[in-house]
This record gives C-alpha cells, sequence and structure tokens, in this order.
C-alpha cells in the first residue's frame, strides 16, 4: 500500500436505475477535488456521454457490450492511462453499464500489477430502483449480482413507491446483503460523502461470496482474443484478465439493443408515436434513450424511459457545427426491431 493509491469507486446498478443521476451529482458538487470518470456503455449508438454534465471532469468512453472480456482490458488502459497524467485525479469513478456484473470490474484493481500498486477499489456503489428492483431481482441475474457486489446501496427512486413497498425492497435487499449500507433517495439526492472516500471495498467478504476472486490464473479458459498488454513492454509477470468467465456464467442473453437514428423529427408524429410504443411494449423495455432533434425547437431534446415512465427535457440549444440529427436507443427483450425503426421513420420530417 502507498500513499499515492487512487481511491476507486464502481459505480453499478440495474438498467435505469440512476447512476448517471448520481454521477452528475458528483461532477456539479463543489467539492474541490478533480475526479475522472470511465463510462461503458450498452447499445451502438455513443449516447450516455451526451447525458452527462458538462464539466471540468475528464470523461472516457468504453463503448463495449460485454463487462466480461473486453470491458477489463480497455480498462486496464484506460486506468494505466490515467495514472500517468500529471497533476493526477483524487479519484476515478467507474460507472458500468446496467447489464454489467460488477465482479470483473471489480477484479480489474486487483488483478493487474500496476493497477493494483497505484489504485484501490474504495467501493462498490449500487443504486437500486425502488419501483422496479424486485421483478429485476427475479428476471435479471445482472440485477442480485449488483446487489449482492454492493458496498454501499442507494436506493432510489423513492418518490414512486409505498412506504410499504419502500420496506419490502429493502428487507430483500437485506436478504441478498446483510453487509451494505443502505440509502434511501429521490433523485439520488444524497451527502457524497456517504458515497465516497468510504474505504469500504471488504475483500474478505467478497471473497466469501466468490471464493475464486482472485484466483483468474487458475483456469485458463484460452480465448485471450484481447491482448491488451502487446502494447506495453512489462518484464513482469501479469495476469490474462480475459479468461474467468467461469466466474460468473450468468448472463441475461435475452436483452439486447435497437439503436434507430434519423433526421429531425415531427413531434406531432413522435410523442404520440413514442407513448403508444411505451404502453404496448412497456414491460419489454428496460431502459429508452434518445437525443433528439425536433422540427422548430431550436434545443436538443432529451428522452428517457424506464418501462412505461417516460421523461424528456430541453437540454441545450444545437450548436451550429453540430449535425441535427435524432438518435434513440431502446434496451429490452423481445423487440422487434423493423417494426420499431419503420414506425421511427415516419415520424421524421420529409429532408
Ligand atoms: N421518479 C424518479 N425518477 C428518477 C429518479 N432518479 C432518476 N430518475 C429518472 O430515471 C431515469 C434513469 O436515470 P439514469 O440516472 O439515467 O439511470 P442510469 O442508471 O444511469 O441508466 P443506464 O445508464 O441506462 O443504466 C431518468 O429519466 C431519470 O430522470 C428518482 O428518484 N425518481
Amino acid at each position: 500500500m502507498t500513499e499515492t493509491q487512487i481511491p476507486v469507486t464502481v459505480l453499478t446498478g440495474y438498467l435505469g436505475a440512476g447512476k448517471t443521476t448520481l454521477l452528475n451529482r458528483i461532477l456539479s458538487e463543489n467539492h474541490g477535488k478533480k475526479y475522472a470518470v470511465v463510462v461503458n456503455e450498452f447499445g451502438e449508438i455513443g449516447i450516455d456521454n451526451d447525458l452527462i454534465v458538462e464539466s471540468d471532469e475528464e470523461i472516457y468512453e468504453m463503448n463495449n457490450g460485454c463487462v466480461c472480456c473486453t470491458v477489463r482490458g480497455d480498462l486496464i488502459r484506460v486506468v494505466e492511462g490515467l495514472m500517468k497524467r500529471p497533476g493526477g485525479f483524487d479519484g476515478i469513478l467507474v460507472e458500468t453499464t446496467g447489464l454489467a456484473n460488477p465482479a470483473p470490474v471489480a477484479q480489474t484493481f486487483f488483478m493487474d500489477d500496476d493497477v493494483r500498486a497505484k489504485s484501490k477499489l474504495d467501493a462498490v456503489v449500487t443504486v437500486a430502483d425502488a419501483k422496479n428492483l424486485l421483478t429485476r431481482l427475479d428476471d435479471a441475474p445482472e440485477a442480485e449480482e449488483q446487489i449482492a457486489f454492493a458496498d454501499v446501496v442507494v436506493l432510489n427512486k423513492t418518490d414512486l413507491v409505498s412506504a410499504q413497498q419502500l420496506d419490502a425492497v429493502e428487507k430483500r435487499i437485506r436478504e441478498i446483503n446483510p453487509h451494505a449500507t443502505i440509502h434511501r433517495t429521490e433523485r439520488c439526492a444524497i451527502d457524497l460523502t456517504k458515497v465516497l472516500d468510504r474505504g469500504a471495498f471488504d475483500l474478505d467478504r467478497i471473497l466469501t461470496l466468490d471464493p475464486e476472486f482472485l484466483e483468474a490464473d487458475e483456469h485458463d479458459h484460452d480465448h485471450d482474443h484481447h491482448d491488451h498488454d502487446h502494447d506495453h513492454d512489462h518484464d513482469h509477470h501479469h495476469h490474462d484478465h480475459d479468461h474467468d468467465h467461469h466466474h460468473h456464467p450468468r448472463h441475461d442473453d435475452s436483452v439486447f439493443s435497437v439503436s434507430l437514428r434519423g433526421g429531425t423529427l415531427d413531434p406531432n408524429k413522435f410523442f404520440p408515436w413514442i407513448q403508444q410504443v411505451t404502453q404496448v411494449e412497456g414491460p419489454n423495455i428496460l431502459r429508452l434513450k434518445g437525443i433528439l432533434s425536433m422540427d422548430r425547437d431550436p434545443d436538443r431534446y432529451v428522452l428517457q424511459g424506464v418501462h412505461m415512465i417516460v421523461e424528456g427535457t430541453h437540454q441545450r440549444p444545437w450548436k451550429d457545427d453540430e449535425k441535427r440529427e435524432s438518435r434513440l436507443v431502446f434496451i429490452g427483450r423481445k423487440l422487434n426491431e423493423e417494426a420499431l425503426r419503420q414506425s421511427f421513420e415516419a415520424c421524421l420530417i420529409a429532408a
């Protein structure tokens, strides 16, 4: 342990739980610290980056679907790059995709010698959606892993449930994870000292949960298709970060994304359409995000949805040198891509 180890907070939670909301609070609050942010998103069109508040912080995007393999290599490269930056950072925040199992991300900070020497995992913070968590725990293995791995649980969206429902959700979280600190929040309003610099990550507890957490080397599945060490001339032994799928084989393959892209939309067609889609397809739409160009509207319109709940805001004016276009991503199950695409395109104004 050296004094220069940078604390790393892994921010996890299922799709739409409120991770970006919490991240934006961290980046907006005047705490006098400098954080580097690493975001990893699911889906082909990079939207999450555009939803993070503009700030002085540096944001690194890793655009990969599956955390099992690629992301760990990417994460090591990004973190190694950050360590070399003059001036340094007070902390690193890693926001995982809502579909991520946090274990491989957390393992990164133990597996790579360089990363381990210069950083320490401070806490796994899991944001939970009070309205949807119980259903997710039943149908999405990742949701349970995220709760089980948490050092801190931010039980968010308390405004959407009754006091009894909230107690029931908290009880279920406790059953899965008796050790985590639980904070109830609305829009992730929380004193950031309860989330950052906690020194809460407890390796012993994780080893009880997952005895193989530190043993990636033992089981070489030999599919290291991403050789992320090739551009570093390390002469010490290094671990292969890519092969330990066996730790967490449960991965929900039924979830996929549909990305739509087009020009400017006619709001009189688009809003009734999206309302209809979310009402009819709501149970299958785990998450919906869009950055949209609306006809006769100078602002970028941001659309956010979780199941049937959809919110829209005017974000900021389109810049002169910015291409006005609409990007919309659905993440869910059993989505009919072709039908969505055609009906979306029917809402575009004639070019
Ligand atoms: N009603 C209500 N809505 C919330 C609350 N917190 C966040 N939201 C909304 O929930 C939606 C998802 O929030 P995000 O912070 O983007 O969630 P996320 O976990 O980053 O989502 P992904 O990155 O897609 O997994 C947005 O529309 C938020 O405005 C809350 O406490 N109450």
